[in-house]
């Protein structure tokens, strides 16, 4: 891949909608390589909508958007997958699969986008366990796990395919105050080696405790707070 300094997102002018519903109008905003950026906003301001744009859930009609390399206004749908494995995903509910374990949730993911050889398999989900704290966890099911644990799963799973951008929807939305801030923690050091992360988050301790950049979706726009 080359190496460019060009943002990892851009809009540019964009409107989101559900459906023909106006959510956001005229968004424009950049981020940069490894930045680390909160979005914030009340309950339906339109945070869930902004993300699913980004990773192509929904469409964008007008305006322009280019997220790690690819053009939004002009995606292909069979680019989608190829899109989603350059930008990892989170959400508030881990989403992982309850009958398996938490290596076999991670090769199902490296299966599902490639990936052959039984080494790099086990090569890459030890370096993504151990990158999010867990590498003494890969036989547990995920009932076997704490909330917190399971989101480390998902975040480990977000990161197998290196992903340029992390985007999280309220991850520690189901956790506890301590366990919010040890998530926290994990995307700071996942940061720290260069990934850029953007968060929607209420979780205003986060935003007090870990001073960063902040995107605030208000009255039907979105601008830096
Ligand atoms: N699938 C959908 N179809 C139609 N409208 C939707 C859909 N999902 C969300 N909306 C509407 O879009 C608006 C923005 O919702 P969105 O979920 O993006 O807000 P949010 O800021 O993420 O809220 P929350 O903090 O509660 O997650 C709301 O008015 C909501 O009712």
């Amino acid at each position: 891949m080359t190496i460019t300094n060009e943002p990892v997102v851009l809009l540019e002018r964009a409107d989101i909608y559900q459906g023909t519903k106006p959510i956001l109008a005229d968004v424009n905003f950049h981020i940069d390589k490894g930045e680390f950026v909160f979005l914030i906003g009340r309950t339906g301001s339109g945070k869930s909508s902004l993300l699913k744009t980004l990773y192509a859930d929904l469409w964008l009609q007008t305006g322009s958007a280019r997220v790690a390399g690819y053009e939004l206004h002009k995606i292909k749908r069979s680019d989608v997958p190829f899109l989603r494995r350059r930008i990892g995903i989170v959400f508030q509910d881990f989403q992982l699969l309850t009958d398996r374990s938490v290596e076999e949730n991670l090769t199902f993911v490296l299966k599902a986008t490639g990936w052959k050889e039984k080494a790099d398999i086990a090569r890459r989900i030890s370096e993504v366990l151990m990158q999010v704290g867990l590498g003494t966890s890969p036989k547990k099911m995920p009932h076997q796990l704490s909330g917190g644990e399971q989101q480390r799963v998902v975040i480990a799973r977000a990161m197998l395919n290196e992903p340029q951008i992390l985007i999280a929807d309220e991850p520690t939305g189901n956790l506890d105050p301590e366990v919010s801030e040890q998530i926290m923690q994990v995307f700071k050091t996942i940061n720290t080696a260069g990934t850029a992360i953007l968060m929607a988050t209420h979780n205003y301790d986060l935003l007090k405790n870990h001073p960063a950049r902040i995107l605030k979706c208000e009255n039907g726009v979105v601008h830096e707070s």
